[in-house]
């Protein structure tokens, strides 16, 4: 069963553009990933999605009902996590999540106390008082202390230490493991690659692809910088799958695409000091793996 169903959803801010035409479902129990860089269009799609802003056209439904129209009802099924949080800062943390929890019909309290412990939240501070990161923490309790079925999080990683991430991440697969459908918007391809089953890339206010991530792994470009001990022939990379060759004397860097281990063959033939093999970020990513649809 689709929990997101979004069918040629238009958003124009006056004359601006917000988002075009844009579809795609996620379905039961998947955790999906929207991603693409600042600007794109993801808060767009999320906030018409949980009917804060009106779509110029198009349609979106959650668990089969219409966003707009039967807003109220759905959005106790939902757990949100906007992208920035903002809080009365004079409240204690256990009072503000209390106050939350209020507006579901059942004790949350227990939840918030697990939360927070596993989040490493101390529930008795000050919002005032709070770094970004903690601010952030506090926004994830709130979204997930009423345990929902959708949990849709906006950059929800911003602020937080790796250390904290990684806690969160764990979190969140136990909570799909439970059950709960996950829809994460990020600019950042690694995290997305480590947590969903499934992605769309928007630039632009448009859906560029929607694909599986282990699709996207193989067709995606690896990034390579290689420092040599002795200067090296100016063709030695220029092999197929390499692109953007740069040399610099005991220096060569370069994306490539293709067999990993013919890769390796011809990094093995010359005398290494030091190698760097690393993603690429979502910029060359459009660049070289979307350039047919350009
Ligand atoms: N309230 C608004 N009024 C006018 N234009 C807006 C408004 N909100 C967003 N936009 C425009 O809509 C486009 C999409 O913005 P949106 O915030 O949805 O992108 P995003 O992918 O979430 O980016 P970010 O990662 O920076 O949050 C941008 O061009 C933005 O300038």
């Amino acid at each position: 069963m689709s929990v997101i169903e979004i069918s040629n959803l238009t958003k124009i801010y006056g004359k601006a553009r917000g988002i075009n035409n844009i579809s795609f479902t996620v379905e039961e129990g998947e955790i999906f990933g929207f991603i693409g860089p600042n600007g794109a269009g993801k808060s767009t799609t999320i906030r018409t999605l949980l009917g804060l802003i009106y779509p110029t056209g198009g349609s979106a439904k959650i668990f089969g009902k219409d966003c707009i129209k039967d807003g109220p009802k759905i959005k106790k099924e939902i757990g949100y996590l906007p992208s920035e949080v903002f809080y009365y800062d004079n409240m204690k943390v256990l009072d503000l999540l209390k106050y939350s929890a209020s507006f579901y019909k059942k004790d949350c309290s227990k939840r918030i106390r697990e939360l927070a412990d596993i989040m490493d939240l101390d529930l008795s501070k000050k919002i005032d008082d709070l770094s970004l990161g903690n601010r952030k923490k506090v926004g994830i309790i709130q979204g997930l202390l009423h345990e929902p079925k959708l949990i849709i999080l906006d950059e929800p990683t911003s602020g937080l230490d790796p250390l904290m991430q990684q806690k969160f991440f764990d979190l969140l697969k136990e909570e799909n493991k439970k059950g709960a459908t996950i829809l994460f918007s990020s600019h950042i391809l690694t995290e997305v690659q480590r947590l969903c089953d499934r992605v769309a890339i928007i630039k632009e206010g448009e859906i560029v692809t929607l694909e599986k991530i282990s699709t996207l792994k193989e067709s995606t470009y690896k990034k390579f910088k290689i420092e040599t001990a002795a200067p090296i022939d100016k063709e030695y990379f220029q092999i197929e799958g390499v692109n953007d060759l740069e040399e610099d004397g005991v220096t060569a860097s370069f994306l490539f695409k293709g067999n990993v281990n013919s890769m390796m063959k011809k990094i093995a033939g010359i005398d290494i000091v030091n190698i760097w093999v690393e993603e690429p970020d979502l910029e060359e990513i459009f660049m070289h793996y979307y350039e047919k649809e350009d």
